[in-house]
């Protein structure tokens, strides 16, 4: 790995909700940079068992003279439930966290998503600031303001938008992260790409085996890039009316995937991974794209060691009643993001239930 890449700053637009993304090597030692918006304030840092070996101490350090606290998760999607938060809410009340308190969340997206939640209803919200530690945290949840928990009926079916202070990725945490969870990162770079920025894919293409050994110059660029996309339409469309549920290419068929299989079978990155890849199946199937556009995203996904079938065990009509509770439907109505291509995702309401279930059962078979 080269360890010369400069720190970028992408700045989220959102008026006097306006937040930094930081993205460099370090930064979770760069104290001057976060301590000072702290001061005399309590704070919570929410993490796991697995991040806060790690990681914890070099922010305690920054935290030196505050009144602070921390709660840990056990590891695992199974974990960002209900029940965690009121036990993240309960860990802010014996800090004794009055509204000027801050959260920090330590970890990937799971972490990220609870403790971002656990913020928006302490007190109705109190600020907190994402440290993400996964690629995907670092490229997608850590970014925006999408705060939540699951259901044992579905997946992120309770949350807020509350978006945080400031996104401060230390790149350098990455050097620890499974070569799993990296890819299920790459995902949702992929994504990113396909739903909007043909350059960009092209640019995934041409450096995907840069990305593969990690080579911080290629992984730096694909981050910046993507918080850059993610950045813009969040700030055109902080709520999701409409844009922004572009962002969720791929996690109909994804968070279906997800749940069916209890949290065990795929990481959210590879529930996305093979959930594009079906929606592009679909777009096919309803003469909106073509097979040429689909190969090349499976080869890219293929090329980031993602998956692109859905495993072995699935029921489609299991499948199919999970996407029913789907956020971006309405009653009785399907509402999916397709594409006519890479670059061209789309919004498509009222889709044909007999169609996503003859893509269900032909990826099962
Ligand atoms: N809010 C949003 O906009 C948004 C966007 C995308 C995904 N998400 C959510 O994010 C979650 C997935 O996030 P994720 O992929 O980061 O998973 P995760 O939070 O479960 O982290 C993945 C694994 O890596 C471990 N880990 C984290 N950092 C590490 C490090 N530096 N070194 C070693 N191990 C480390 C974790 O303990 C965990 O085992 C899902 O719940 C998904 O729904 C939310
Ligand atoms: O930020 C968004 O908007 C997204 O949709 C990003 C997704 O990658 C992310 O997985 C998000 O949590 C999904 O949100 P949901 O609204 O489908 O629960
Ligand atoms: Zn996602």
């Amino acid at each position: 790995m080269t360890r010369t890449v400069a720190p970028e700053t992408i700045d989220v637009t959102l008026g006097a909700r306006s937040y930094p993304v930081w993205i460099g090597r370090g930064l979770l030692d760069d104290h001057a940079r976060w301590r000072a918006a702290l001061r005399g304030r309590h704070v919570l840092v929410i993490s796991n068992h697995t991040v806060a070996p790690l990681y914890l101490e070099r922010v305690a350090r920054g935290l030196d003279g505050l009144q602070w606290s921390s709660f840990l998760l056990d590891d695992g999607e199974a974990h960002k439930s209900f029940a965690n938060v009121g036990h993240a809410l309960q860990a802010l009340a014996t800090l004794g966290a009055t509204r000027d308190a801050c959260v920090i969340a330590l970890g990937g997206g799971v972490v990220g998503d609870l403790a971002g939640f656990t913020a928006a209803c302490w007190m109705r919200g109190i600020d907190f600031i994402q440290m993400p530690t996964t690629l995907l945290s670092m490229v997608d949840s850590s970014v925006g303001g999408k705060t939540g928990v699951n259901l044992p009926a579905g997946k992120n079916l309770v949350g807020a938008f509350h978006q945080p202070r400031a996104v401060i990725a230390d790149i350098g945490t990455l050097d620890s992260l499974p070569e799993r969870e990296y890819r299920a990162g790459l995902a949702e770079v992929i994504k990113g790409a396909a739903i909007g920025d043909t350059a960009f894919f092209a640019w995934l293409e041409a450096h995907a085996d840069a990305l593969q050994r990690r080579d911080e110059t290629a992984l730096v660029q694909a981050i910046a890039t993507k918080v850059r996309y993610k950045a813009g339409v969040v700030a055109r469309d902080e709520t999701e009316q409409g844009e922004r549920a572009l962002l969720n290419l791929g996690h109909t068929f994804g968070h279906a995937l997800e749940t069916a299989g209890r949290y065990t079978t795929l990481l959210h990155g590879e529930g996305v991974a093979v959930g594009m890849l079906l929606a592009a199946r679909l777009s096919e199937r309803l003469g909106m794209s073509g097979a040429e556009d689909s190969a090349r995203l499976t080869q890219l996904l293929q090329a980031a060691g993602l998956p692109t079938a859905v495993p072995a065990g699935f029921d489609p009509e299991q499948l199919l009643g999970l996407m029913r509770l789907d956020k971006k439907n309405t009653a009785g109505t399907l509402r999916l993001i397709l594409w006519r291509g890479i670059g061209q995702a789309e919004i498509v309401t009222g889709v044909n239930e007999a169609d996503v279930l003859a893509v269900l059962r032909e990826a099962t078979n």
